[in-house]
Parts: structure tokens; C-alpha cells; sequence
């Protein structure tokens, strides 16, 4: 059986999209793989599903996020203002404003009026249990050994999936595919890790580039820009409203540093195409 799928893409991060609302999809992490694959497949970061919610009196739609390594993974936030996007498109719900089912919870995504969409992305989470980090103590930042000789220093946070957050000079220069790969599976982080290098420009104003979990680097990250601004904000170097300025463009992330508040994200999603695909 052929399967329907919406190709879109929020600042270059890109998604395969399946609306599971009539008819329940079921894909092995090999079938994930080779949906996501750029040369065998329709490729992608992440594979999106939209589903019926579990509790529909508290959601009205279920999304659910595979990266390209097959595995199923709590949060996206590029993908959620496409998966808001797709709703709207597809007729599923008029609504501007929609609360969707998480692995890591509720999340409300706002349609704005100028096309961009905003996204209640919850809480961010420091203890080292919730990330999970294995720490003694929750701390602003924690040193890391990647070898003997080698220590690197991270902020680290749950946006309901895993961050870790490097300051960098220069994101140019930064070693990102040498250290992303070595922080994103170092044994500290059981579930292992997103890892974000940062670069401040000024209070409002930040450079990220993010290699991803499951993906490695990708042109953005919406839960990575969540979570260096929430950083960054949590040692004093930014404001309550930061512009993230990424590979594949620009998101704007506030958030006031009350902790019992949620961090806000808005940014562009686009479709690219529509198809079908024989796995
Ligand atoms: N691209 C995403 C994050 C996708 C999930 C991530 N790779 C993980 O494993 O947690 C975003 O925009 O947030």
C-alpha cells in the first residue's frame, strides 16, 4: 500500500508528514530510515504523524516525532509549526489556536495572522534527573570530559527533550560535527543528547547552529533555539525576547526566566510537495 505523506520544512529543518487521523499508520524504525533516506527515499530530518489525540478533552490531535535514525523522540519545534500548518491545510481543524499531545506533554500551537506560527513549547526542565544528565546536583553549567585530555563546558535542559548547550566564539569555527557527535552520545546523557553551539552577539540577539539527536547537524532546531536562549538567559547574558538566528534562518524565542513559565517560539513552516511512496 502506498503511503500519502506532505513533504514541509520549518528554516530548512525538514519533515515527512502523515496524517493518521482516519486510518492508524504503523512504521518500523526501518521503514522510518528509509522514508528519511536523501537518496532512497523522499528524505528528511524528522518523520511527523499526526494521530487522533489519547485524551480528546484535552487535545484535539496527537503528534508524534521519528528522527531519521528510526527513533521515536519527545519534542520538535520546527516540526510543530509545521504539523500547525498541515492541520490548516488539510482542513482538519479551523481553529488558529490548537493544543496537541506530546510525548513530553501539551503544547499549543497559534497560526498568526501574518503566517508565521507561535508555540507554546512548556516548560523548560534544569534537574539532572528530568533531562536526564547524570549529575550529583543541578547546576548553570557542567564540565564534561569528551577524552582525557579533552573537557568541554555545557548548560544542559529539557525542552522535553534533551539539550546541551555549548558557548562558542564563533559558530563558524565551532567543531560541530567533531564535538556534536561525541556530546550526543557521551555517557552522561543515558537517552543522549541535542547539542547546541552558541554564539552571543549581543543581549537580543544570538547565533546557534545544532547537531541533532538521531540526525546529526541540521539547518535549525526549534527546541535547540528554546534552549540556549533559556541558557543563555539562566547565566545572565540575554533578555526576555532573542532573535536565533540559525543556518536555515531566523526564530524568535521569549521567555521571562520564571521557571513555572513557558518558553515561546515563533517562526515560518512551509509544504514543499505532496507524493506517495511504496515502502
Ligand atoms: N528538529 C527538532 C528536534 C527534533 C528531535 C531531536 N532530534 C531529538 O532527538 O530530540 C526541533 O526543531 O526541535
Amino acid at each position: 500500500m502506498p503511503i500519502a505523506f506532505t513533504k514541509m520544512q520549518g528554516l530548512g529543518n525538514d519533515f515527512v508528514v502523515i496524517n493518521a487521523m482516519n486510518a492508524p499508520v504503523s512504521l518500523d524504525a526501518e521503514q522510518i530510515r528509509a522514508l528519511a533516506d536523501r537518496r532512497f527515499g523522499v528524505g528528511c530530518d524528522q518523520v511527523l504523524w499526526v494521530e487522533p489525540p489519547v485524551d480528546p478533552s484535552r487535545a484535539q490531535f496527537r503528534y508524534r516525532i521519528f528522527n531519521a535514525d528510526g527513533g521515536e523522540v519527545e519534542q520538535c519545534g520546527n516540526g510543530a509549526r509545521c504539523f500547525a500548518r498541515f492541520i490548516h491545510e488539510q482542513g482538519l481543524c479551523d481553529q488558529r489556536c490548537i493544543t496537541v499531545e506530546t510525548l513530553a506533554g501539551l503544547i499549543e500551537l497559534i497560526l498568526e495572522e501574518d503566517g508565521q506560527v507561535t508555540v507554546n513549547m512548556g516548560l523548560p526542565r534544569f534537574e539532572p534527573s528530568e533531562i536526564p544528565f547524570k549529575a550529583a546536583k543541578r547546576d548553570a553549567l557542567y564540565s564534561l570530559n569528551i577524552s582525557s585530555e579533552e573537557q568541554v563546558s555545557v548548560g544542559a535542559v529539557s525542552m522535553g527533550n534533551p539539550h546541551a548547550v555549548l558557548q562558542v566564539n564563533s559558530v563558524d569555527t565551532a567543531e560541530v560535527a567533531r564535538l556534536g557527535a561525541a556530546i550526543e552520545s557521551h555517557s552522561d546523557f543515558p537517552r543522549r543528547v541535542n547539542v547546541g553551539f552558541m554564539q552571543i552577539i549581543d543581549r537580543e540577539h544570538i547565533r546557534l547552529r545544532v547537531f541533532e539527536r538521531g540526525v546529526g547537524e541540521t539547518l535549525a532546531c526549534g527546541t535547540g533555539a528554546c534552549a540556549a536562549v533559556v541558557i543563555g538567559r539562566q547565566q545572565g547574558l540575554l533578555d526576555e525576547r532573542v532573535t536565533v538566528t540559525l543556518p536555515g534562518g531566523q526564530l524568535v524565542i521569549k521567555w521571562n526566566e520564571d521557571e513555572q513559565e513557558p518558553v515561546w517560539m515563533t517562526g515560518p513552516a512551509q509544504t514543499v510537495f505532496t507524493g506517495e511512496i511504496e515502502l
